[in-house]
């Protein structure tokens, strides 16, 4: 039988790109406080993610959830991101741990380190001749307060799966865009995202065994500064898409 999968900030961008790749591969519970505006796959709640209750009642059944929904604004104030971001994201957890979910799939942000990207090292580390990377085992860096309630989200999955066993896995996404990476933004090219290898890295999400993981999501782009090998060794993610495979579009 199929694994029963809630994907919360289902009617977003990132919701959009996995449902077009795995729409028909799971049981899908999807749930947003937007009502959906195109046919959608398996039920659809309407809530939001600091509704307890609500929350405790999207997870009975379910296998594997994939946290999508928060503000994704890298300007986001703090009152917006501390309730969306890090008091939902609180609240996704302790439901999934009482209701016995598997595995959570976190969607932070390559904000998370934005710190990262000096004036000393840009836009040198935005190039493929370049040679740094930040491989995940770094400490966090945020460079907004978007950032920090991406840290804070990683930080209450470290906390969930240490006291409970739930396993977990942070995605630092870069840059999703569909079709075709960024025009004439080195950073977004180097941390581009495409459509099909975000619905592959989280069906490697909800297939693979894990504990507690921190991966960058992006597609194999030759310029990059976010290595991928964590994601292909614990994931076994193949990512097929290359930022540099569209330079003369
Ligand atoms: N799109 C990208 O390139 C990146 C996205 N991310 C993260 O991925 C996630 C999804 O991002 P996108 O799809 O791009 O954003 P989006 O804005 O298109 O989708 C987010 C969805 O979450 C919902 N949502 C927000 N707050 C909610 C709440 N309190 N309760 C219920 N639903 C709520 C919104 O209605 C929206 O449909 C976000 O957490 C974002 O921070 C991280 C890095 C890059
Ligand atoms: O976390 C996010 O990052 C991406 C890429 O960041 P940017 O600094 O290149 O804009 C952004 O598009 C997305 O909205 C945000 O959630």
């Amino acid at each position: 039988m199929a694994q029963s999968v809630l994907l919360t900030g289902a009617a977003g961008r990132v919701g959009e790109a996995i449902l077009g790749g795995l729409a028909d591969d799971y049981e899908w519970r999807l749930l947003d406080r937007d009502p959906p505006t195109e046919d959608y796959p398996g039920e659809f709640v309407v809530a939001d993610i600091t509704e307890d209750e609500t929350i405790r009642e999207a997870m009975e059944g379910i296998d594997v959830v994939l946290h999508l929904a928060g503000d994704p604004r890298k300007t986001a104030p703090w009152d917006s991101v501390l309730t969306n971001n890090i008091d939902g994201t609180q609240t996704v957890f302790e439901a999934a741990v009482d209701a016995g979910v598997e595995k959570v799939a976190f969607a932070s942000s390559n904000h998370a380190v934005g710190h990262y990207e000096t004036d000393e090292r840009t836009p040198e580390m935005y190039r493929a001749d370049d040679d740094y990377l930040l491989d995940g085992t770094e400490q966090p860096r945020p460079g907004n307060l978007y950032g920090v309630s991406k840290v804070a989200g990683e930080s209450l999955g470290r906390y969930y799966h240490d006291e409970y066993g739930i396993s977990v896995v942070n995605v630092r996404i870069g840059n999703l865009t569909e079709n075709h990476p960024p025009i004439d933004y080195e950073r977004g090219q180097a941390m581009w995202l495409s459509y099909r290898d975000c619905a592959h890295l989280f069906d490697r999400c909800i297939q693979a065994d894990y504990d507690y993981e921190i991966v960058y999501g992006i597609s194999d782009n030759d310029r990059k500064y976010y290595s991928i090998e964590r994601a292909k060794e614990v994931l076994g993610y193949e990512p097929q898409d290359n930022s540099a495979a569209h330079n003369d579009d």
